[in-house]
């Protein structure tokens, strides 16, 4: 039996679901998410969409948003909105700084997290274990690579003490990132449907591992950087490449951050959550307010500036990122004002 040509297309980019869109509406697939927006592929184009105002009401919870590899229904529109989520099959997540405990959605629908490790220098099995714990519960089949095997001729030792410290059945594999050959051992986890995305710290291989995977296609569409007016690097532009093999592998804002909290700690600023839970008030802004324990544990030196400071940091880009979203929702309702996806800070005392 044969499927409707839009609903084969998704297929390619790792669409299994059987549903079909409502009269006048299309599915594609979210490949990524910046402060303009949303990115969608639909295994023949790249094109931008807009969520629907819902998703942007206070209250509702994050993991109810749209997230890189959800397939979404589209409502027509220049941009297009995304209307609904459709059910996801596998959620990758990890702890998140915030003004609370919370997990963020990294990406959705992935079917093979590859982890990816030099056996040079880079090499740490306990950065190993931490980037295969974000895969524990999210229904992702993690999957250990060690490239640079041609830069050694003793990595015996070393790939069988990892695979004795690995949880049993984590499938290891080292190769030369170089060669066609040697990556062609990776095919099992890139069939036609199939989802991976490539995490590992900075100079572990994962350009030479995608462009080896991409054979000669050129990488076209992988990320080109440039800088905003503040000066800083944005990824103005990334996508879900479809590899020769039939499978694809999402290449994403998330999974760059990932390189990042993956090497330092997952629960980075558990602590500073921890501290923001004692204060009087429940939406304490750490400034003046009484009896708030950051400005206490600041006096007292149980938490160091520099730390608080990076805090801070790390939550104001997520503040700016929501914000810039709302004015520019504004801006399209001819400047009527949208509630705030986040709560604006009151004073109220905990109960
Ligand atoms: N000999 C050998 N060199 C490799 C292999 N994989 C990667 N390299 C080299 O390692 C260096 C870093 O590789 P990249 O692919 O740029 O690493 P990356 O993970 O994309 O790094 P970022 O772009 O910083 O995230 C390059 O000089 C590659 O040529 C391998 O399997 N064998
Ligand atoms: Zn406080």
């Amino acid at each position: 039996m044969s499927e409707p040509e839009p609903i084969e297309r998704l297929r390619r980019i790792g669409w299994r679901g059987d549903a079909l869109p409502g009269a006048g509406l299309r599915l594609a697939r979210v490949v990524a998410q910046h402060r303009a927006g949303y990115e969608l592929h639909d295994g023949e184009t790249l094109f931008s969409a807009q969520p629907d105002g819902h998703f942007l009401k206070r209250g509702l919870d994050p993991a109810a948003r749209p997230v890189v590899g959800d397939f979404v229904e589209l409502a027509p529109g220049r941009p297009p909105h995304i209307v609904k989520v459709l059910a996801r099959r596998t959620v990758l997540s990890r702890a998140a700084a915030g003004e609370r405990y919370e997990r963020q959605l990294i990406a959705t629908n992935i079917d093979y997290v590859l982890v990816l490790t030099g056996l040079d220098g880079d090499f740490n099995p306990a950065r190993i274990e931490r980037y295969l714990s974000l895969t524990e519960g999210s229904g992702a089949q993690p999957v250990v690579l060690l490239s640079k095997l041609d830069t050694r001729e003793d990595a015996a030792a070393q790939i069988d003490a990892l695979r004795a410290r690995l949880p049993a059945g984590t499938p290891v594999h080292a190769l030369n990132s170089k060669d066609p050959a040697s990556v062609a051992q990776l095919a099992a986890y890139l069939q036609p449907g199939d989802s991976a995305v490539l995490v590992g710290s900075s100079g572990a291989g994962k350009s030479t591992l995608t462009n080896t995977l991409l054979g000669t296609a050129r990488m076209a569409t992988a990320a080109v950087r440039s800088h905003d007016s503040r000066g800083r690097h944005t990824t103005t532009h990334r996508a879900l490449l479809q590899l020769p093999s039939g499978g694809c592998l999402i290449d994403t804002p998330g999974m760059r951050e990932l390189k990042l909290t993956g090497e330092e700690n997952l629960d980075l600023f558990a602590d500073i959550e921890a501290l923001a839970g004692q204060c009087r008030f429940a939406d304490c802004g750490h400034g003046s307010e009484p009896g708030c324990a950051v400005q206490a544990a600041l006096a007292s030196g149980e938490l160091t500036p520099g730390r608080w400071r990076n805090f801070l940091k790390l939550h104001d880009e997520r503040e700016e990122q929501a914000a810039t979203l709302e004015a520019r929702l504004r801006r399209q309702r001819g400047g009527r004002p949208i509630e705030r996806p986040h709560g604006h800070r009151g004073q109220r005392e905990r109960e």
